[in-house]
């Protein structure tokens, strides 16, 4: 079976591409199945650019073809944070629960119409001796004033995606990578390479 390699420690993600790619006969393997390779310190101050210095990193390091993925909530009431920072917003331990409640509180007051919120995600595709390629997609909602549902990872549960009338928590997990930032953005990626068709790459 044909092998991608995704360059994340995240397992929530790790499991969207592991399905995704899976419908395509694809097996995916992340930096999980590469505990001895170190995590990538992310400098950049775009989503854009953490996922590039993600990808060539990794990709340097094994040789091949790999994709990395930076994430992340912006929401409009708090200028676009946390932003590229979504990951450790509650502080370095990345804890999901603590970043929603600093969300949460420090949206205390707003109102609902005033709550709008994008999820965003860039691809970068790095292969040696191959200029790096990125793609980017986004899921417009609302911030929720408590969390709904228990499904998905990172602020799902908080987050109302306008497009299903549900919150990201509540989809399952093919709904959420019909409409997802990060279904949107392997959309793109996969008109563009042939990932999977068996064709080099
Ligand atoms: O509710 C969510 N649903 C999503 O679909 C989603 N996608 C991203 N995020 C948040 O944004 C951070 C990414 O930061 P990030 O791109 O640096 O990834 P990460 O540090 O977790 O892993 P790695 O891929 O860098 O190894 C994540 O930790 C999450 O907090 C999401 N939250
Ligand atoms: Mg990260």
């Amino acid at each position: 079976m044909e092998e991608v390699i995704i360059a994340t420690k995240n397992s929530g993600k790790a499991k969207e591409f592991e399905r995704i790619f899976a419908s395509k006969g694809l097996q995916v393997k992340t930096l999980l199945d590469f505990p001895e390779i170190e995590e990538v310190e992310e400098t950049g101050s775009t989503f854009e650019e953490n996922a590039i210095l993600k990808a060539e990193t990794i990709a340097n390091q094994l040789g091949k073809m790999v994709i990395a993925d930076d994430s992340g909530l912006e929401v409009d009431a708090l200028e676009g944070r946390p932003g590229v920072y979504s990951a450790r917003y509650a502080g370095n331990e990345k804890n999901d629960e603590a970043n929603i409640d600093k969300v949460l509180e420090e949206l205390a007051g707003v109102s609902g119409n005033r709550r709008s919120a994008r999820f965003c995600c860039v691809l970068a595709v790095a292969r040696p001796g191959a200029p790096t390629l990125t793609f980017a997609g986004a899921c417009e909602g609302e911030i929720l004033e408590e969390r709904r549902g228990s499904h998905g990872f990172g602020y799902d549960p908080i987050f109302f995606a306008t497009e299903k009338g549900k919150s990201m928590a509540e989809l399952l997990p093919d709904e959420k990578n019909k409409i997802s930032h990060r279904a949107k953005a392997l959309e793109k990626l996969q008109e563009h390479l042939a990932i999977g068709s068996g064709d080099d790459l």
